[in-house]
């Protein structure tokens, strides 16, 4: 609704929260809304899961995003358009929004509704994480959100192989 959605995050506007995470520092954000705002969650993922392995991630995830591709999510929101803010979560992935931001802004309409960014980065800022985000929701008003720099899983793989090879079993 119009007037609703013009008051942005005000107590009455009906919220969703929109968050992809992949080792769960987003997650924790995007739980704390929900429950603070009484607003539904919805978790944005790929059709096709990530490896598990960090280093071949961080490959396709650069490949994906040289190439602007978009990949199929696994499920959408149902009915979009009675939501008049959504809070949408992601960490930055290579300076920007991660393949599936992109997904998900195209998927779904978010005219004259109000996106709340929240953001976490590993140390290096947002990028160009906001105009990404901009571009693929023009007829959305985009309100300042928040920013969090979080722990970079990276440095706890590698903090982890270091204390492996130092173990003492017995
Ligand atoms: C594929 C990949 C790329 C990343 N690229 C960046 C980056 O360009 N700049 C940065 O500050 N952090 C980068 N990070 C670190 C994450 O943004 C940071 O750890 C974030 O909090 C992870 O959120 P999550 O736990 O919700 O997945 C990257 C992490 C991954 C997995």
């Amino acid at each position: 609704g119009g007037s609703a959605g013009a008051q942005g995050a005000s107590p009455n506007a009906r919220a969703l929260v929109a968050y992809f995470s992949r080792s769960g520092n987003t997650r924790v954000i995007a739980g704390q809304i929900g429950r603070a705002r009484s607003a539904d969650v919805f978790e944005i993922e790929p059709a096709e899961p990530y490896p598990a392995d960090y280093d071949e991630t961080v490959r396709q995830a650069k490949r994906e995003t040289e190439t602007d591709y978009e990949p199929p999510l696994r499920g959408s929101v149902r009915d979009i358009g009675s939501y008049d803010v959504v809070f949408l979560g992601f960490p930055i992935w290579g300076m920007t929004a991660p393949p599936v931001i992109r997904s998900f802004l195209s998927a779904h309409d978010l005219s004259g509704r109000t996106i709340v960014p929240f953001v976490t980065h590993g140390g290096y800022g947002l990028g160009r994480s906001l105009s990404v985000v901009a571009e693929h929701a023009r007829q959305a008003r985009i309100v300042e959100g928040f920013t969090k720099q979080s722990e970079q899983e990276r440095e706890t793989l590698s903090q982890v192989t270091r204390w492996l090879g130092e173990v003492r079993l017995e």
